[in-house]
């Protein structure tokens, strides 16, 4: 696990963002007052099941939602203080590529297939830094080269398709590197590749973390990249925050009933287990949310409250560690 963080400044402050879709079903409230902060040179890693909105937060982050039939409905993004909701089309475009970069799952749609991976690289360097093609060509070699690509120069000349699935993501990382990004946002950035290209890209974005002091946000769905990744944790269940910690505190001492079933679902090595735990019940349809707590229908805890009241999410005992559920609160226990 990544050492504990001392205490350093806010890099992006998520506050009470509510990100809808309008659906023909109904209004789908795929991120519902979400607030949680990424501080500099963190690795947080925002986790949870397929649809519990880790996706449309990060694209929120980067104005990337559609509208329609996507909405930000209410709530802040700072990022170094500044509301990136707030910003003309034009200014944020300015951030995007520069001081904020992305890299998705799927590198071979992301990269453009008739372009060299040289013109690609050295595309956001010409764009945001005022290179010429000589310094952008030098800066996209030694890019190259940072990723972990021997022929540097060879790949430069390269087209997306020569290369393979592996190196195609080292590429999306060092164009992302390109424009020293202060935020990295890692959308599931190895799902797609094999087991073995997984861990060597995993171990790559650790080396580059030590290399550039980039704060990192990593969607997974893994509990296994969280715990070699993250400084921080988010959990993330049906649109909201449930929990979150530092790393380590997370896995010694979960408190939300989803995250230990989630813990409790991941294969442990050297130890023999009959069968793989699996949370009982289905992530609730979306459209039908109520103001309550989203897990009550999955919880072996649940309580009268709960299925009437949403639980904040809030401390309890360790001071960066929030949870919001009923277990812990006063109101609940009366019940
Ligand atoms: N364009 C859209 N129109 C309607 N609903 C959408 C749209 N995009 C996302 N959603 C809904 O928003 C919710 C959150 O989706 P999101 O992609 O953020 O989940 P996720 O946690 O990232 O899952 P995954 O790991 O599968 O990507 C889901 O219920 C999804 O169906």
């Amino acid at each position: 696990m990544a050492k504990q963080m001392v205490d350093t400044k806010t890099l992006v402050e998520f506050k009470n963002l509510k990100t809808h879709f309008h659906t023909s079903a109904g209004v789908v409230k795929a991120v519902d007052d979400v607030s949680f902060s990424i501080r500099e040179g963190e690795t947080l890693c925002v986790v949870g099941e397929s649809g519990c909105g880790k996706s449309v937060t990060a694209m929120s982050l980067m104005r990337l939602i559609e509208t329609p039939p996507g909405e930000i409905a209410g709530g802040e993004i700072l990022f170094e203080g500044t509301d990136l909701l707030k910003l003309s089309k034009r200014e944020m475009s300015r951030l995007r590529g520069n001081e904020i970069a992305m890299i998705f799952q799927e590198p071979m749609s992301s990269l453009n297939p008739v372009l060299t991976i040289g013109e690609q690289i050295s595309e956001p360097l010409l764009m945001h830094k005022n290179m010429n093609r000589k310094e952008a060509k030098q800066r996209a070699i030694e890019l190259i080269t940072l990723v972990g690509i021997p022929r540097a120069e060879e790949i430069f000349h390269a087209y997306p398709h020569e290369l393979s699935g592996g190196m195609r993501q080292r590429i999306m990382i060092a164009i992302a590197l390109s424009c020293d990004p202060k935020l990295l946002i890692a959308d599931e950035p190895t799902t797609a590749l094999d087991v073995t290209i997984q861990a060597q890209i995993l171990d790559l974005m650790r080396d580059i973390k030590t290399k550039v002091n980039t704060s990192i946000m990593l969607i997974t769905h893994d509990l296994g990249v969280v715990a070699e990744m993250a400084d921080f944790v988010v959990v993330m269940y049906a649109g909201k925050v449930i929990e979150e910690a530092p790393v380590i505190d997370l896995f010694k001492d979960p408190q939300h009933p989803y995250t230990k079933g989630l813990l409790k679902a991941k294969p442990v090595l050297n130890q023999k287990q009959d069968r793989l735990y699996s949370i009982p019940g289905q992530v609730p349809n979306p459209v039908e949310l109520g103001n309550n707590c989203h897990f009550h229908d999955r919880c072996e805890f649940c309580m009268e409250i709960c299925k009437t009241k949403a639980p904040p999410l809030r401390t309890h005992g360790e001071s960066k560690h929030k949870t919001a559920c009923w277990l812990y609160e006063e109101e609940g226990k009366v019940q």
